[in-house]
């Protein structure tokens, strides 16, 4: 199949195309993904949260004395059955939690999309969530970048304050160590996130973070976006500082490639990146950075990770008995966290 017909032969395809983010709360998980909601857009494209299948409220988990971290605390077995229907194109009804006043809203009414973001604390918790996810992505943002993250958010769109933020943080770590970290050994891509090597003040200014994008090797690539640049006589004319490093990385006894990126690509970067997706893929320019700004480190591995995770539903249409099977890792290798805390 021409890569331009991707989009038209996914929204006509049956298969529901189901893609799981793990990470802690505040990681990036929505923020990974929005290339992919923007190529595609709301027609083809919805979330589940997986917040919404906690099995307590927020009252509860504190009588209990249980963070929303440990498994028991949420109800895989109703996510289960829920994706299981969601694949076979099955309308579900959907619990809600409401992050506002920590209790469930009245559950809603959820059909089938062609593609399916699962974002979380544990996507890839149980057999047979992994066996049901297409492709998994984990987001693992270094702990200060996570912190800082974390208190704008809560404090500015959820009502905390900077010091309960800090104290539920300290709380929850053994049992992030326990039961989330360890799911980026079942991951297709691992997305690293540290602060920009040209200052921290870029990151907190400019949004430039140092961003690594560890990926699995494909599948089979269908390798025909040619995504290359005369990189180096486009960052001659850059304005700003650019840094792009291919090398590969040990995640959790894994060899994956490592492609990281930091700072900034200027407009002209950006509109040839831009037309080249264009041409080859036939859809609308991906409006990721408005004119005459810049095009960030995130972007350009948001970018990447969008089209590795086209190539992979692509593969499945061609190869569908293939489609959800278990990745090599296993968390039988025991402990290791990614391979770097
Ligand atoms: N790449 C990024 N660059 C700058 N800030 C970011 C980035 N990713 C996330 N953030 C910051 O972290 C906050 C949370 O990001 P996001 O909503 O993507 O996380 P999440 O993991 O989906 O959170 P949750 O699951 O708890 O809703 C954002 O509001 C933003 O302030
Ligand atoms: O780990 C989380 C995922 O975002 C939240 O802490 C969990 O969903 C509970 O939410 P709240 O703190 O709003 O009760």
């Amino acid at each position: 199949m021409p890569p331009s017909d991707f989009k038209r032969v996914i929204a006509e395809s049956p298969y529901v195309f189901i893609i799981g983010v793990a990470g802690d709360s505040g990681t990036g998980k929505t923020t990974f993904t929005r290339a992919i909601r923007e190529i595609f857009g709301e027609d083809l494209v919805s979330t589940i949260t997986i917040d919404d299948y906690h099995k307590y409220d927020r009252r509860e988990r504190k009588e209990l004395g249980i963070t929303p971290l440990v498994p028991e605390a949420n109800r895989f077995d109703l996510l289960e059955e829920h994706l299981s229907d969601l694949k076979a194109g099955r309308k579900i009804v959907k619990p809600v939690y409401n992050h506002d006043n920590g209790r469930f809203d009245p559950p809603v009414p959820f059909s089938p999309t062609k593609i399916l973001i699962l974002e979380g604390l544990h996507p890839f918790i149980t057999p047979k969530m992994r066996t049901l996810i297409d492709f998994k992505l984990y987001v693992d943002p270094d702990p200060d970048v996570k912190r800082a993250w974390k208190i704008k958010r809560d404090v500015e769109r959820r009502g905390y304050s900077p010091d309960a933020v800090e104290r539920e943080m300290e709380e929850r770590k053994p049992d992030f160590e326990r039961y989330v970290a360890p799911q980026c050994l079942f991951a297709d891509a691992v997305i690293r996130i540290a602060f920009s090597k040209y200052g921290r003040e870029v990151s907190e200014e400019r949004n430039v973070y140092h961003v690594t994008l560890c990926q699995n090797k494909l599948d089979r690539s269908i390798g025909d976006v040619d995504l290359s640049i005369d990189l180096f006589g486009l960052l001659s004319l850059s304005e700003r500082d650019f840094m792009v490093e291919f090398t590969t990385e040990d995640v959790g006894g894994r060899t994956m490639g490592a492609l990281t990126f930091d700072g900034e690509l200027n407009d002209a970067v950006v509109r040839k990146l831009e037309r080249n997706i264009e041409i080859q893929t036939q859809v609308e320019p991906i409006d990721l950075v408005q004119s005459g700004a810049y095009l960030t480190a995130g972007d350009m591995a948001q970018l990447i990770l969008a089209w590795r995770i086209i190539n992979r539903r692509i593969f499945i249409e061609s190869a569908p008995e293939t489609a959800g099977g278990e990745q090599a890792a296993s968390a039988e290798r025991g402990g290791c966290r990614c391979g770097r805390r």
